[in-house]
């Protein structure tokens, strides 16, 4: 089996609608965020999870973690069910979700990694080996005596990064990384990634509403719409399927947004 095994995965939320002028009573209705998703990820992989707004990505993401659990459908990770065992599972994985933070606001970014260690119980050796080898690749050498709320946003992505794989899990759920970050800052997050994922084996599953962090990371993208998986494939045989240029290479992709817009277009999306 597959390191990541999903297969025909559904879930669903019940909300409440906005109350109708005049009525005292506010209905439900049913939001079918994932609809019958299959998906299989080996170890090693970088894949790219894509699409637009309320796509059902995060949603995925979040039972992959084992912080939601599905209706229906069989899911495993590593040959374990993520919301089974949540305490044993999450020591094998690492979540970033771009706009959250794991660490402690307040307190220099060493404390915050001792903390993690202590919960994640890494043996002091590995920890202590595992912080030379990230501080060093996310050039955090100078902030591990900072808090956390003086650093810049690239500065914060770094250190989440480092945070969320001090216990070297297999694999890293990254959700929307580059949000917000600027060209440089950008850049040196994605040879971080390419590093880790190379050098390491770690497993990666990405997710990100911009394209360039797919193009120079990604040659498989899946991609989702409606809760539905719509494609799953190379990220050239996409591109040159959706781009009216009809350009040959992904590095060559002049404007790669209008590419996918056009796609989430022909899709319905
Ligand atoms: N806890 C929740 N309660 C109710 N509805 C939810 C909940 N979480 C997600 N949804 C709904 O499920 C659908 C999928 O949401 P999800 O956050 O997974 O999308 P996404 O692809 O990650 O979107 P985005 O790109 O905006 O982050 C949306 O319609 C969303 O409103």
């Amino acid at each position: 089996m597959s390191y990541i095994f999903v297969d025909h995965l559904c879930k669903s939320f019940v909300v409440r609608k906005k109350r109708e002028k005049g009525s005292l009573l506010r209905e439900k209705e049913t939001v079918h965020a994932l609809q019958d998703v299959s998906f299989e990820i080996e170890k090693g992989e970088l894949v790219g999870y894509i699409g637009p707004n309320g796509a059902g990505k995060s949603t995925t993401v979040k039972i992959l973690s084992g912080i939601l659990v599905p209706e229906s459908g069989t899911v495993t990770v590593g040959g374990r069910v993520p919301w089974e065992n949540r305490k044993e599972h999450v020591s094998h994985i690492g979540v970033v979700f771009g706009q959250r933070t794991q660490l402690w606001w307040d307190v220099p970014l060493l404390d915050s990694y001792s903390l993690l260690k202590d919960i994640y119980r890494v043996p002091e050796a590995s920890y202590k080996k595992r912080l030379d080898e990230l501080t060093e690749a996310l050039q955090l050498g100078d902030l591990l005596r900072t808090p956390l709320r003086l650093l810049s946003l690239g500065q914060r992505m770094r250190a989440e990064l480092c945070g969320s794989l001090l216990h070297s899990p297999e694999l890293l759920y990254l959700d929307e990384p580059t949000i917000g970050l600027d060209a440089v800052s950008k850049l040196a997050l994605r040879d971080f990634l390419r590093w880790e994922n190379a050098e390491k084996g770690t497993t990666i599953l990405l997710t990100t509403h911009d394209m360039e962090d797919i193009v120079a990371l990604c040659s498989r993208v899946m991609v989702l719409g409606h809760g539905s998986k719509l494609y799953d494939g190379g990220l050239q045989e996409l591109l040159t399927q959706y781009d009216t240029t009809k350009t040959v290479q992904v590095e060559e992709h002049q404007n790669i947004d209008q590419v996918i817009a056009s796609m989430y277009k022909n899709l319905g999306l």
